[in-house]
């Protein structure tokens, strides 16, 4: 029977349908309907050879936005879009691309596994009241279902989901804009919707390949991260929480900073700028950790600043603000109260950089900076704690040639670049002075101007370090003849003294 025939004998077919419907109806008693219902369930359930799995939208009791479901849209958004014919458009917050394609309401895709077909299906019960938000109301429904063959139950329970939900992770991870976070003032933290870290999107366009440094050092760094990246099985190995620690040293404006924003890049992992001295004590630093994720770098900078952890040295700010107390405004006042409140300890900081805590979420790194390394109490950066400490050192003639190449897109220069290698071999400049000299000062400045006025600066640089030096050793030599003639001056009181001890001795007497 054809189609056209079906559908001219449609109504007849209805009308037996029916017909057969009020006979069954008529003639069974409830309690056999019942009995065969049951049954023919069961048979069709014994004979149906597939499994459904539901993924809902939003689940809890809050119906909060249910994170699998999110991670699976995102993957059949990514294999969905060539064999699903109806495709919906939303904007996701905090993506690279914003605008994310996803299989429209009551379609169904196929996809593949190790030879194994599955089918899925967006299913959407629609809300009874209206609502102009993206996401479901309480009433409306969104869930995917996953449809397989019976036979196929292990593999699509165990392997399959699996592949699917890393797979889907790993493009939203990249496809993600990285965040950068900072911790609020425990004060803060009661407040309505206030979090103990607040965020905005991270935007820094240092890479390691700009940054300058000798390139050893560079690649050597580079493997360091790649390792840590893919060193999931070999942590859970050897039996080490999946973190690392870096801590930067060197002077100021040799590229710490920079190092954190690059390996951030490159890494493709969020940060969390820890300001420790707003942290009152070491339950609070707890609970900032817990409410790290993963995936992420732990910042705190200028370490030897933030506390008194070594018990030796006044704060940076408080020697800043020692001075014109009365001129404050009474939030800057505030702020330094908080300061002065912060009870965090060495030892917990110690548990907050290995302690069972901070294992939880794994794959982190911890970075500390600071200028003065040897400040530093020694239990803090040992390697275990700080396990590559790496030392950001005056601008090299490598380091110089990748500034070069990043400010003014030149590689070699036969008469200016030896000048210039054997000046940085002579003094010391940092890369942010080097940087900064090679900047055009005008439209019209060429790459051989910048070069010069480099050049230049280094001239001079190495000039006032001469001319300090020269200070240096004049004032030693001052210091030296000073104490010379204290120590001549000495002796002869010694002498007389002793003088006067042999006259009393012969005369028996004394002046
Ligand atoms: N190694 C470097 N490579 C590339 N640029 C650099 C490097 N070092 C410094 N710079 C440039 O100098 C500026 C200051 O550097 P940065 O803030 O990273 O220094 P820092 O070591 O963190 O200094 P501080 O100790 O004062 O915090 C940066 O904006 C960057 O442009
Ligand atoms: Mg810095």
């Amino acid at each position: 029977m054809g189609i056209g025939e079906i559908w001219s004998n449609l109504g007849s077919i209805m009308a037996s349908i029916m017909f057969v419907y009020t006979m069954y109806e008529k003639f069974f008693p409830p309690q056999i309907r019942r009995y065969v219902g049951k049954y023919t369930h069961k048979f069709t359930y014994l004979m149906y050879p597939y499994i459904k799995i539901n993924f809902y939208e939003l689940s809890g009791e809050r119906l909060q936005r249910n994170e699998t479901y999110t991670v699976i849209q995102t993957y059949l958004s990514a294999n969905s879009s060539q064999r699903a014919k109806r495709l919906k458009a939303e904007v996701v917050k905090d993506s690279q691309n914003p605008l994310v394609l996803s299989m429209e309401n009551n379609q169904e895709i196929t996809d593949e596994f190790n030879g194994v077909k599955v089918w899925w299906f967006a299913n959407h019960t629609p809300a009874r009241t209206q609502s102009f938000s993206v996401y479901s109301t309480s009433d409306e429904k969104r869930f995917l279902t996953l449809t397989f063959h019976k036979r196929d139950r292990d593999l699509v329970t165990t392997s399959y989901i699996r592949h699917v939900l890393e797979k889907g992770k790993a493009i939203t991870m990249k496809n993600r804009r990285l965040k950068l976070y900072t911790n609020n003032p425990s004060n803060d933290w009661m407040r309505y919707r206030s979090t103990k870290w607040s965020h905005t999107t991270f935007e820094h366009p240092a890479s390691i390949e700009t940054l300058a440094m000798e390139t050893k050092k560079k690649e050597e760094i580079i493997n360091d991260l790649l390792k840590f990246k893919k060193g999931k099985e070999y942590y859970a190995k050897v039996g080490k929480a999946w973190k690392r620690g870096y801590l930067l040293f060197g002077p100021p404006g040799t590229g710490k900073s920079t190092m954190i924003s690059a390996i951030a890049n490159f890494m493709n992992y969020d940060v969390y700028d820890l300001e420790l001295t707003i942290v009152k004590d070491n339950n609070e630093l707890k609970r900032l950790l817990i409410e790290t994720s993963s995936k992420s770098i732990i910042v705190i900078e200028d370490i030897d600043c933030s506390l008194d952890l070594t018990g030796q040295r006044k704060k940076k700010s408080e020697i800043d603000n020692d001075e014109n107390e009365e001129d404050k405004n009474p939030i800057i006042k505030r702020k330094e109260e908080e300061k002065k409140e912060s009870k965090v300890t060495l030892s917990g900081l110690l548990n907050f950089i290995d302690g069972i805590w901070s294992a939880c979420g794994g794959e982190r790194i911890i970075i500390f900076t600071t200028n003065f390394v040897d400040k530093l109490d020694p239990a803090l950066i040992r390697r275990g704690r700080m396990d590559k400490h790496i030392e950001m050192s005056y601008c090299g003639y490598e380091a110089f040639k990748v500034l070069a190449k990043n400010y003014l897109d030149v590689e070699s220069h036969d008469d200016l670049f030896p000048i210039i290698e054997k000046l940085l071999g002579e003094t010391n400049m940092t890369p942010a002075d080097v940087a900064e000299n090679l900047m055009p000062k005008s439209i019209t400045e060429d790459f051989e101007t910048c070069l010069k006025n480099l050049i230049q600066s280094l001239e001079i640089a190495k000039k006032i370090a001469e001319e300090e030096e020269k200070k240096k050793i004049e004032d030693e030599e001052a210091k030296l003849k000073t104490k010379k003639q204290e120590f001549v001056q000495e002796e002869e009181n010694l002498k007389t003294i002793e003088n006067s001890k042999e006259n009393v001795k012969e005369n028996g007497f004394s002046h």
